[in-house]
């Protein structure tokens, strides 16, 4: 049986990012995939969003500006969008397996566990003196009659023609995003909520802000609702609802979440612990058992499932276990954002979660509108940052067409705990921009 000095599972963010660091350690290296090389990122979930997003963000746009300086908004053409994505995204797996060859030794197939040291992939067995788990989620299956009828976000990444109507299961990301590029493409959306909360990580007063906004352009939202029945109607789907009634609709995604990958490891085989909100760690990212690692989406930990996430979790195991660190984990100041339109995005401490300790927590909200910047876009923008008892900013959300590229303005400033003084002696940003504006919010 051959053996390795590690044996990765998965190639996505996590994955990616540990074989580029150990690529420098002349370490014998087995990785092993069982679907798309890369993950979930750059093939089905990042990328190819941020990619169709630049269309989608434009049409949008143009179409608030009609009448005020735009003739006539833009009409996107969802197809050919399609074409030009699967152009740039189908030959990425191949590249990427590529890549990792190089450095190390790699199989196609379905890893799972023999015992502590041993795993199996395509019925031959291998040797590990350390493993990496890091094989991810996958969208999580609702069991309800008519499941088979539902569409996931992969599908909807790859939809040569839009729907006429769409149907969301869900408020999460993935819904509040890919409704929001469907119906920019003309469907019809419904968005399902079971209860009466979307984005809940997100400061609520701006993701109902948010909610309000998608529903002046015509997107439906049905709170406290869930699907209870699919079923098909010659080329159309009857979606039956909890509340005995029904909806009709060409196309049903289920954005209820995602779930680990972890049922085809045989877990249980090497005894490592685990729930279903998936593997279990510790500050170090080791499993109950000595040799073994988990990092990225498929671990436990109560930390928001992003790449930049699964990113820092693969730098610190490396220097873990290849530099001597010896800390636990500390993970620093967290930038999200959801990219719908106008953009939601927070780093730090979310608003709701202070907003009954002002004694230690100021929250202060700023009218972005009144600036020209985007009082052109016609997008009414709004900022709020959080304040510690230092009156260090702890915490900024914001909903504005440019919110995501404004928080990360912010993700250094909460992180390297900057003062205005500070930024005054050090920074020159661009001006007109947010971060012009900067100096008159820090303290
Ligand atoms: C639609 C969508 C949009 C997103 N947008 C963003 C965004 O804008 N910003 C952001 O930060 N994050 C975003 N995310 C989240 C981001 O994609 C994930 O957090 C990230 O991909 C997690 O990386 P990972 O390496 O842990 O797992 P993954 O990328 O899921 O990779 C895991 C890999 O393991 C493989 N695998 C599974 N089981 C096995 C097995 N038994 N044997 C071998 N291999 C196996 C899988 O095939 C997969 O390739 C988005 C996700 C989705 C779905
Ligand atoms: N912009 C980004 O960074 C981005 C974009 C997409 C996804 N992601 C990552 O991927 C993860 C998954 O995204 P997501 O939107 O699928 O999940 P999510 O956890 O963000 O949202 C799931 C939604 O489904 C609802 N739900 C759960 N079970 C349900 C059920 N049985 N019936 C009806 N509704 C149900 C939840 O209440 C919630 O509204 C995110 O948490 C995030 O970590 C990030």
């Amino acid at each position: 049986m051959k053996k390795y000095d590690y044996i990765i599972l998965g190639t996505g963010p996590a994955a990616y990012q540990f074989i580029k660091l150990l690529a420098t350690q002349h370490k014998s290296i087995l990785v092993i995939e069982s679907g798309l090389f890369g993950g979930t990122c750059p093939n089905v979930g990042c990328e190819p969003k941020i990619y169709l997003d630049g269309a989608v963000q434009a049409a949008l746009l143009s179409k608030r500006l009609e009448g005020h300086g735009i003739e006539q908004a833009a009409a996107m053409n969802w197809s050919q969008l399609m074409k030009e994505k699967k152009k740039r995204f189908t030959s990425w797996p191949d590249e990427t397996k590529e890549i990792i060859g190089k450095t190390c030794d790699v199989i196609s197939g379905s890893a799972h566990f023999i015992n502590r040291q041993t795993i199996a992939v395509n019925q031959k067995y291998f040797q590990g003196n350390k493993i990496i788990i890091a094989t991810g989620r996958r969208p999580h299956e609702l069991s309800i009659p008519g499941a088979k009828f539902l569409h996931d976000s992969s599908d909807v990444l790859s939809l040569n023609k839009v729907p006429e109507h769409a149907t969301f299961i869900g408020a999460g990301y993935v819904a509040m995003e890919l409704a929001t590029f469907l119906a920019a493409a003309g469907s019809q959306v419904t968005i399902l909520v079971r209860g009466e909360q979307v984005l809940r990580h997100f400061y609520q007063k701006y993701s109902s802000d948010l909610v309000n906004r998608m529903m002046q352009r015509g997107i439906q939202f049905r709170f406290a609702t869930e699907a209870t029945r699919i079923t098909q109607l010659s080329d159309k789907y009857v979606v039956e609802l909890n509340q005995d009634s029904s909806l009709v609709t060409d196309y049903v995604v289920n954005a209820s979440g995602r779930t680990p990958n972890i049922e085809k490891l045989d877990l249980s085989a090497a005894q490592i612990d685990y729930s279903s909100k998936g593997i279990d760690v510790d500050r170090h990212l080791q499993t109950n058992v000595k040799n073994i690692y988990a990092i990225g989406d498929v671990t436990s930990q109560d930390v928001p499932n992003l790449t930049t996430v699964a990113e820092f979790q693969a730098r610190y195991l490396f220097n873990s276990l290849e530099k001597g660190l010896s800390q636990p984990i500390d993970y620093p100041a967290i930038g999200t954002g959801v990219f719908a339109f106008p953009q939601l995005a927070q780093a730090g401490v979310n608003p709701d979660s202070v907003s009954e300790d002002r004694d230690n927590f100021e929250i202060v909200e700023y009218e972005l509108s009144q600036s020209s910047l985007y009082a052109g876009q016609r997008e009414q923008g709004l900022l709020t940052v959080v304040y510690d008892k230092a009156n260090y900013i702890v915490g900024v959300s914001e909903i504005s067409t440019s919110a995501v590229n404004d928080v990360n303005y912010f993700v250094p400033i909460i992180g390297l705990r900057i003062r205005k003084n500070e930024w005054h002696r050090n920074v020159l940003p661009i001006y007109p921009a947010l971060a012009d504006k900067i100096e008159g919010i820090l303290r």
